[in-house]
């Protein structure tokens, strides 16, 4: 599913009306009819609700929005917050219908709002959409901060909250807070950045047959669904044999930190790598081979392992940070002719080294969560949230690499810039570990597939959906561990991916 920005919207609105031919009063028709539909599943018919609109096709979806559910009988009125000579085209001629329809409508005067949001058991904005240019202006700001205080009220959005905008890197004063957001066609960039879902609530994305095909050839930005991990997934033939599910590498292991190349050499198994390897310090080897028996293991000396004797390889959890580990992480980036996932302490010797990455020919991934990314980006966790579409693909289109930046929206960009969010999982994953057992996962993964791409999207896919399936059933958010998660994959492969 498309991700877009608001120019991006506009062009795919350009190309349905004047292209495709389908008019804007029949498409603002599909959108406050699909959207009326998804709200009335969730109110009931004694309850007051007040659509406030704006000056825009926002405003119009919200005429459409009042008219359906006036004409099925709930107690509905709509507020405009501008006069109505203000209000032209599209939705101006479906302002005319409601009207027509017998509707209540009012437009807002001095003092009247308090009165009216008062009491109110249903909210709906539909005051500004993907045309909403800077900060709140009054009326809006002072009516969005009244709306946000009707606690007692069910508060819907209609497309984005009012207040934000479609795009990252805006910062909000002031915003809609919805329960729930209904979306025209696609979800907007904004939707994926984190200080925006308290305004967005859930988000439901209404299809009201535009086209996105306008968008094909760019660069662009997708949601990845179970759709796609069915489409995608590996398949396992019956004629196979366990180097056709490739030879794995992991390389780790500092004595203080023997969990980590572990679970994540348990993960690649489970996730149906065909054989994984571990190098690691000799002295861990003994500890680490009873809780992963069905791994070999080799003694981590670059003299005589042979890193291109295996299909892909992971490196940098629980590798530790001396200055012996950094000039080893050197080498191993050197020497690797493989696809190689470098995470965790493999990122923070690569900070130092990420001229490297641009001489480097085989696929690199790089998994970094915010604070790693920042690091690795020269920038801040804070202006890293604001702007993780563009500062990524600035990143990945300038070096080379595959980036995976961790989060509950995990946003995957590929050495051309395009970019996948998934956002499986929940925050029982957050707790240490969770990282490791994700890059066994993705190991496993991108040893069976033949696309990188597909690999990362679905092993980060089903690393939350085995989180989600867990606390649903068996666990809590708070007690779940890492661990679980790898003994949780059955269950996940069995029902997504058979
Ligand atoms: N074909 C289409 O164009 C469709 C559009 N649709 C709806 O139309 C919306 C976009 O409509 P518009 O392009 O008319 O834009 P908006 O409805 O977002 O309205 C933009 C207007 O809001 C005012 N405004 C902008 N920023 C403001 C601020 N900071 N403070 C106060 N006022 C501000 C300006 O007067 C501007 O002209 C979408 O979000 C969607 O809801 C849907 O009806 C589906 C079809
Ligand atoms: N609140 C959350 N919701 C969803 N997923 C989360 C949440 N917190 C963490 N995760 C996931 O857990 C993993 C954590 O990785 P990382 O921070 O590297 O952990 P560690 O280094 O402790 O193993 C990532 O895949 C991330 O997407
Ligand atoms: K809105």
């Amino acid at each position: 599913m498309r991700i877009v920005t608001a120019s991006e919207m506009y062009e795919v609105d350009r190309f349905t009306m004047e292209e495709v031919g389908l008019e804007g009063k029949m498409l603002m028709e599909n959108a406050g009819r699909a959207i009326a539909e998804g709200i009335m599943k969730e109110i009931s018919k004694q309850d007051e609700i007040l659509v406030l609109t704006g000056p825009g096709n926002n405003g119009g979806d919200g005429f459409v929005i009042a008219r359906t559910l006036y004409l099925k009988g709930y107690r509905v009125r709509v507020y405009s917050l501008v006069p109505e000579e203000k209000i032209k085209g599209d939705a101006l001629y479906h302002l005319n219908i409601l009207q027509n329809v017998g509707v209540p409508f009012h437009r807002l005067q001095n003092g009247e709002l308090a009165v009216r949001l008062e009491g109110m058991d249903v909210i709906i904005d539909a005051m500004l959409g993907i045309g909403t240019k800077g900060a709140l202006r009054s009326p809006y700001a002072e009516i969005v901060d009244k709306a946000n205080k009707c606690e007692q009220a069910m508060r819907f959005a209609v497309d984005i909250p009012t207040g934000l905008s479609s795009d990252e890197g805006v910062e909000t004063e002031v915003a809609f807070k919805a329960h729930k957001t209904f979306t025209v066609q696609c979800p907007k960039e904004s939707a994926f950045i984190e200080a925006n879902a308290q305004y967005y609530g859930e988000l439901e994305v209404v299809d009201i047959g535009l086209f996105t095909e306008s968008l094909v050839n760019r660069p662009g930005k997708k949601v990845w669904l179970k759709e796609d991990v069915v489409r995608t997934f590996p398949v396992r033939e019956r004629f196979s044999h366990k180097g056709s599910h490739g030879r794995g590498l992991i390389i780790g292991g500092a004595p203080n930190m023997p969990g980590a190349v572990m679970m994540a050499a348990r993960a690649a198994l489970r996730a149906g790598a065909g054989l994984v390897s571990i190098a690691a310090s000799h002295h861990l080897i003994s500890t680490i081979a009873p809780y992963v028996p069905e791994a070999t293991y080799t003694d981590l000396n670059l003299k005589t392992l042979d890193i291109d004797s295996f299909h892909a390889a992971a490196v940098g959890m629980g590798l530790g940070r001396s200055e012996q580990s950094a000039s080893l992480f050197e080498d191993i980036l050197r020497l690797a002719n493989i696809p190689i996932i470098i995470d965790a302490d493999g990122l923070y010797h690569l900070k130092k080294m990420k001229n490297m990455l641009k001489e480097h020919t085989a696929p690199v991934v790089l998994t970094p969560h915010f604070k790693e990314a920042a690091d690795l980006l020269d920038t801040t966790v804070s202006a890293l949230k604001q702007n993780p579409f563009s500062l990524t693909r600035a990143f990945s289109t300038e070096y080379g690499v595959y980036f995976l930046l961790k989060g509950p929206y995990t946003i995957i960009t590929t050495t051309d810039g395009d970019q996948y969010v998934v956002t499986t999982g929940n925050e029982s994953l957050a707790k240490g570990g969770s990282g490791d057992v994700l890059s066994g996962i993705l190991l496993g993964l991108l040893l069976q597939s033949h696309h990188i791409t597909e690999a990362l999207c679905n092993g980060r896919f089903i690393h939350g959906k085995t989180a989600e399936i867990l606390t649903r059933h068996t666990h809590s958010r708070y007690d779940l561990l890492a661990s679980d998660v790898i003994e949780g994959l059955p269950m996940t492969l069995r029902t997504i991916c058979k």
